[in-house]
């Protein structure tokens, strides 16, 4: 069957058996090695020229059209849907503030619109309103943009809270690198307090350093202060986040992962710490990049959002089938992803046979003393939902009912075909 058209599929994993599995590119690393190598010169970027179409997640593609839109001559108006892409929007929008006259008219997805992006719009406004940047949101498409043509007498500081995405801190980060690059003079951003998801803003200045940029630290500011062109154009890793569903499953399965680069810079490599706490140990398993994963499930586990809010979901999935309770920590910046993931979670564990209680931001999940014979999710629209789901369907050896499987596309287009490949039978549900 073409799962990326079915709404409602049945997942089946009764004849599981190993082979290897492959993540995707990493959205996180590729958004900002796009936005650099367009910055630098490198454009096409060769690392994501390189991966097949069909593996694309749609959030690179989007970051993608939406360089392209920004490369177009300064007085076209720029159309940039950036569907369901909270970093490709926050990225851009920020490019395209910095790209001299640029105009831009962002559309997305109901949900991205509601996202929270206010933080963002007012440290643009007031760094670049003063040289004529203007920034209208409509309710809440679209979101119109004019960038001023001359920015060399601003004051060369952003300045935004730490609280609700490190993406705003990052986006900024890279319209430094861009404003460093026109007008050969240091720009900085200052974050109020304290930032969550830090782990995200790291890797942003990971990213900075493989491109060549300098970049000045004090506690609470990042400032671009020097540029010089590396060796060579730096490559792309496979995804962590996606390596969490496959590292699961190739522990169920007793195959492996491929692409699984340990000093990638990721926030969700934690996988491979936290599941340690369980009695689970990723190794390597011969050729470079290549883990499988061993032992016995024990005990229960304890993550944090504030460290790596994309795994949650899936650790939940592992917390249902493991002997003892588990508690999710920092769990307030799950509620402005895709979905409302607190409740995505707490429904999962619900429609699975356990329980969860939530006392302020600690979610404590316990799970079912036996699994249901089986368990029906709607994805909500949400790629990590989804695939959380199918890694505890497979986990547990419970056939899932799945409403919205499509979105995997975000992050993960070939998630169903991985799946497949360890003999998980997917149909169509009608
Ligand atoms: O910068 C990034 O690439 C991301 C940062 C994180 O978001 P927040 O900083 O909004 O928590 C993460 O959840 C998202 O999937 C990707
Ligand atoms: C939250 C996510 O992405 P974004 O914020 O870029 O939409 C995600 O991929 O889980």
């Amino acid at each position: 069957m073409s799962t990326a058209k079915a709404s409602r599929i049945v997942v089946d994993p009764s004849a599981l058996h190993a082979a290897p599995l492959t993540p995707p590119v990493s959205k996180s690393d590729a958004q900002r090695a796009l936005v650099l190598g367009h910055l630098t010169g490198s454009w096409p970027l060769p690392s994501v020229q390189a991966e097949a179409d069909e593996d694309l997640p749609a959030d690179v593609r989007v970051l993608r059209q939406g360089v392209e839109a920004l490369r177009l001559p300064p007085d076209a108006v720029r159309d940039i849907d950036c569907a369901d892409g909270g970093a490709p929007f926050r990225i851009l929008a920020t490019q395209a503030a910095v790209t001299p006259g640029a105009q831009a008219r962002f559309t997305g997805t109901p949900r991205l619109g509601e996202r929270p992006h206010g933080p963002l719009f007012t440290s643009l406004r007031e760094a670049l309103g003063p040289m004529g940047l203007t920034l209208t949101e409509g309710t809440p498409w679209p979101v119109e943009l004019r960038a001023p043509r001359d920015t060399s007498n601003a004051t060369p500081v952003f300045r935004v809270p730490g609280a609700q995405s490190s993406q705003y801190a990052s986006s900024l980060l890279l319209g430094c690198a861009a404003l460093y690059l026109r007008e050969r003079r240091p720009w900085r951003v200052e974050i109020d307090g304290p930032l969550t998801s830090a782990g995200y803003l790291e890797l942003t200045l990971t990213w900075l350093s493989r491109f060549g940029f300098d970049i000045l630290r004090s506690p609470s500011s990042y400032t671009v202060a020097g540029y010089a062109a590396p060796p060579a154009v730096p490559t792309l890793p496979g995804d962590w986040s996606s390596l969490g569903y496959l590292l699961l499953v190739a522990w169920k399965t007793g195959g492996t992962v491929v692409r699984a680069d340990t000093g990638s810079a990721h926030p969700d490599d934690a996988i491979v710490r936290l599941i340690e706490q369980v009695g689970l140990r990723a190794v390597p398993a011969g050729p470079p990049f290549t883990l499988k994963v061993e032992g016995q499930l024990s005990g229960g586990l304890r993550a944090s959002g504030e460290e790596c809010p994309d795994l949650l979901p899936t650790l939940a999935a592992l917390a249902c089938v493991l002997p003892a309770p588990s508690t999710l920590t920092e769990v307030g910046i799950l509620r402005v992803k895709e979905s409302d993931r607190l409740e995505g979670i707490r429904t999962l564990v619900k429609a699975f046979g356990g329980t969860t209680e939530l006392q302020g931001e600690q979610l404590l999940i316990q799970p079912p003393r036996t699994p249901p014979a089986g368990f029906e999710m709607s994805s909500e629209g949400d790629h990590r939902l989804a695939m959380t789901a199918a890694t505890l369907c497979v986990l547990s050896g419970t056939p899932l009912t799945l409403t919205g499987p499509e979105c995997v596309e975000k992050s993960f287009p070939g998630f169903w075909r991985q799946l497949s490949r360890v003999g998980v039978r997917i149909t169509d549900a009608g």
